[in-house]
């Protein structure tokens, strides 16, 4: 019999958005009559496949609590740490007494709102016998420059040659939390859970997704979330 593996949410929720210059943390500001983080927790909760959905929060988070979502049976909070990595580690080590070393753990940034059902079930469908998993991503479709310090521009680069890393990021859950650990043991800081991958030699595959899903970081993108919310 082919042994079942589980499906994990991990949802890196602890940052305080400083790119947003908002009156509070991003994942918490209202969009589409809901707040950021909500928008993206309903999205992922409607993936059947996934058993729940661990919310790294910081520890300074007062409006948490306030949420009824955080109140679902399929959510579960796990402490943030100082940067992104540290809070999906946190997140994995929060599950180590359910999760098997095989299940797949698929890691969300709170600050994606717009993603939607299907591209979630694309990943697994195209990803839940791959060796290694893989992440959503964009190819490129503007011309892209190498610039020195001064920004002047020292080379173009092949762009069919690169994709910007989406979420969610899919691994196992053994995998990814070894990576992320030896990584936090080393020193090593990065922006996505692939890299961590990366760093253990292994090749993370590329999985098309779709444009509207963004990363809200600076004040513009809260409107263009809205029109996307509004698009779907
Ligand atoms: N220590 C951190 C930093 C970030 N995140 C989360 O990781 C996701 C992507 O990070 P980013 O867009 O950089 O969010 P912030 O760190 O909040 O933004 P900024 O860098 O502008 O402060 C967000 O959902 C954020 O809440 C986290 O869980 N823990
Ligand atoms: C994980 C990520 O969203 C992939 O593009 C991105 O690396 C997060 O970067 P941030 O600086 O933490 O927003």
């Amino acid at each position: 019999m082919s042994e079942t593996h589980k499906y994990w949410g991990i949802v890196p929720a602890a940052g305080v958005g400083k790119r947003m210059q908002a009156d509070r943390p991003k994942q918490y500001l209202e969009l589409n009559s809901q707040t950021v983080i909500e928008q993206t927790l309903t999205r992922l909760l409607d993936v059947e496949l996934l058993t729940a959905v661990i919310v790294a929060i910081s520890k300074e988070d007062s409006y948490w609590p306030e949420l009824k979502i955080s109140k679902n049976p399929r959510i579960l909070t796990a402490a943030g740490g100082k940067e992104r990595a540290d809070s999906v580690l946190s997140a994995l080590n929060s599950i180590a007494d359910r999760a098997a070393d095989n299940d797949w753990v698929l890691v969300h940034d709170a600050a994606r709102p717009c993603i939607t059902q299907s591209d979630v079930e694309h990943l697994i469908n195209e990803l839940h016998d791959h060796p290694v998993g893989g992440i959503l991503a964009l190819a490129s479709h503007d011309t892209l420059k190498s610039v020195n310090a001064d920004l002047a521009i020292t080379d173009t680069v092949n762009r069919n040659k690169i994709w910007r890393a989406l979420t969610p990021q899919m691994f196992r859950y053994r995998a990814l939390k070894d990576a992320l650990q030896e990584a936090a043991d080393k020193g090593w800081v990065m922006t996505d859970d692939a890299s961590a991958m990366e760093l253990q030699g292994k090749q993370p595959k590329i999985i098309a997704g779709r444009a509207d899903n963004l990363k809200i970081t600076r004040p513009e993108d809260l409107a263009l979330a809205q029109f996307f919310l509004e698009q779907q």
